[in-house]
């Protein structure tokens, strides 16, 4: 595992925007599964400029979803993604693999599971750290979904700022460790003062299901990188 920090978030994105785009022109099929929230935004949105023709042949898969809330929800992972990767980078809608949290989350987990084992390897991943240690929604636990689930939402992600208005969330639906650690890289992105003492815990942690971030570090080919602003 490579600890890359960088000065400001602005760089953070644009060291992570440079790995995604690289990685289009190295294989125009290239495969990248992507978290939604804040801190990858800048990245995804820098993405496009850097591109020498649109990444028609790229193939997006999402991390996680809230369950309750549909494709159409303005504050669903499935319009984050849309508005900042799909559309902006000109993604085709077939080859865009999502799940609808609007949907019978057991039957997504089912339908995504079978398309994920079709599936081997993605190029990339792209992962942020939740307040608690998360990734996509595999929440601190005794055990960890080993594939895609749908899970019990902890009260540090129900307080996130794209569902924090809403009561109705209780759970989501993530990919598994087994499709985060199957990717060739896995990029795990730390930004912003708030995340200071998780970063902090995460720094200092042995690999631990109380931290599920903390496998990352046992990822062969996994970089944390990090501003200046989270130390
Ligand atoms: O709840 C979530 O939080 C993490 C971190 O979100 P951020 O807004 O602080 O970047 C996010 O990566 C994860 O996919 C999401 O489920």
């Amino acid at each position: 595992m490579q600890l890359v920090k960088l000065t400001t978030q602005e760089d953070v994105a644009a060291h992570v925007a440079q790995q995604i785009a690289d990685t289009i022109a190295r294989k125009e099929d290239a495969s990248f599964i992507l978290a939604s929230g804040g801190t990858p935004t800048k990245a995804f949105d820098m993405v496009p400029s850097m591109l020498s023709s649109p990444a028609s042949q790229a193939k997006i898969i999402k991390l996680d979803e809230w369950v309750g809330l549909s494709n159409s929800d303005k504050d669903s992972c499935e319009h984050y993604l849309t508005e900042h990767v799909v559309k902006p980078w000109g993604i085709q809608p077939e080859n865009y693999i999502a799940f609808d949290g609007g949907e019978l989350p057991e039957t997504e987990v089912e339908r995504i599971q079978e398309v994920m084992d079709s599936m081997k390897n993605p190029d990339l991943c792209i992962i942020g750290l939740g307040m608690n240690g998360h990734i996509g929604f595999i929440e601190p636990n005794d055990g960890l979904p080993v594939n895609v689930s749908k899970v019990t939402l902890h009260s540090a992600s129900k307080a996130h700022p794209m569902v924090s208005g809403k009561n109705n969330i209780e759970f989501g639906i993530s990919l598994g460790l087994q499709e985060i650690m199957s990717a060739k890289k896995v990029i795990l992105m730390v930004t912003g003062e708030h995340k200071k003492e998780i970063f902090d815990k995460l720094l200092k942690s042995n690999v631990t299901t109380s931290l599920p971030a903390s496998l990352v570090k046992i990822h062969p080919n996994a970089e944390i990188v990090y501003s200046e602003d989270v130390i």
